[in-house]
């Protein structure tokens, strides 16, 4: 068995990660911890695990003191918060998968541009892997720190490598337009996910600022083997779950649409959870799932080709991703508490 333990488990990444870990043959959940919740029984919060879960949350302090217990920590916390976790974690020998963005940046000088904080601990970025599975399943092997990518980065991602890796586009013409449903903003109360707020509207926000762009290019870059630019504007949309990203890049010579839907079967031949479509992705396709859904097209007249990608901003986003990179650095299958079929409607 595994033991672990997870930090921030009252959040939405949280819960959806201990709905996971709970259903999960191969784990022992030893501790959950929460923030304004702490002596309270986790279903308290959710009360859908009544009679399923009878953990009491705990607090970071005294999480601190069971670290002993565990293999693994999956730290499910707000930017700037898993700093001093992590380390007091690494030093004792438990391995570390942080949901948030704080080991997601190789460079701690990029960090403070986009995050507006100064990194608690860059000494940790050279051993931190970014856990994509279809990108850094080698390195996900023997990592012990996790820097599980952001729900955009992923489905971003995901529809951009295998353009990028065969260089068939030009770098500097990649725009990103993604959607998301408002769970991606967390539960931690906030007036502009209120209902009223954002229910019956759609809107652009972080506009050319938003923190995911840099941690794309990073991946993208090293994908293409030259530093790029994007663009890339998030939408909130009055959904609960789901992310949907269009994107967009200027062909770098012509290809026929059936060359191109191959060199998209063949770079994910082998990924269980991706699926190279003759559709259009849709949200609900994937929803309840760790499965990203890919679809594409070439618009002949602009010479541009354009990559749909779905995911579950809880799941493959967050903490369907966060479980996949355990199974693997766990050298179990990788599959394993995570093959369920997506819930339509
Ligand atoms: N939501 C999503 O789709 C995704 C989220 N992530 C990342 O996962 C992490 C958690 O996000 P999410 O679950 O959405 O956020 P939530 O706001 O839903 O949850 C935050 C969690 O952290 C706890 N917490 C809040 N403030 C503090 C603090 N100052 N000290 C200690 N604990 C604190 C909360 O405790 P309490 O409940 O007791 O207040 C809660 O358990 C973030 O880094 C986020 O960026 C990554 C990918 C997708
Ligand atoms: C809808 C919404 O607000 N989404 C969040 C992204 C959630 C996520 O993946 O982000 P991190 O793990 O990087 O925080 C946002 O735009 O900030």
């Amino acid at each position: 068995m595994i033991n672990v333990g997870v930090i921030g488990s009252t959040g939405y990444a949280g819960q959806q990660l201990v709905w996971y870990l709970h259903r999960h043959p191969h784990v022992k959940i030893r501790f959950l911890s929460s923030h304004n919740h702490t002596g309270l029984s986790f279903s308290a919060t959710y009360p859908n695990y009544r009679n399923f879960m009878q953990d009491i949350c705990i607090d970071i302090q005294e999480a601190e003191q069971q670290l002993s217990k565990i293999d693994v920590l999956f730290i499910a916390l707000p930017h700037g918060k898993s700093f001093d976790l992590a380390q007091k974690a690494l030093t004792q020998g438990v391995k570390v998968i942080d949901l948030g963005a704080d080991f997601r940046l190789t460079d701690a000088n990029l960090y403070k541009d986009w995050y507006d904080l100064d990194h608690g601990c860059p000494q940790l970025l050279s051993q931190a892997v970014y856990g994509l599975p279809e990108l850094h399943r080698d390195k996900i092997k023997n990592a012990s720190l996790i820097a599980n990518p952001g729900c955009y980065p992923t489905a971003s991602i995901l529809a951009l490598a295998p353009l990028l890796k065969e260089q068939l586009i030009v770098k500097e013409s990649i725009v990103i337009d993604a959607k998301s449903g408002v769970s991606g903003a967390g539960r931690t109360a906030n007036i502009a996910t209120l209902y009223t707020e954002c229910s019956e509207s759609i809107k652009a926000y972080g506009v050319a600022s938003h923190r995911h762009t840099p941690e794309i290019e990073q991946e993208l870059g090293l994908l293409n083997g030259s530093p790029l630019f994007i663009s890339f504007t998030p939408h909130l949309v009055p959904m609960n779950r789901g992310i949907l990203a269009t994107c967009y890049g200027s062909l770098r010579t012509q290809i026929s649409k059936e060359a191109l839907y191959d060199c998209y079967q063949s770079f994910y031949q082998n990924e269980y959870f991706v699926r190279v479509l003759d559709t259009i992705p849709e949200t609900r396709n994937v929803k309840g799932s760790n499965l990203c859904d890919i679809g594409l097209r070439i618009d002949e007249r602009t010479g541009r080709v354009i990559v749909i990608s779905a995911i579950d901003n809880l799941i493959k986003g967050a903490a369907g991703q966060a479980v996949q990179n355990m199974n693997i650095m766990f050298g179990l299958v990788e599959m394993i508490g995570l093959d369920i079929l997506p819930m339509v409607p």
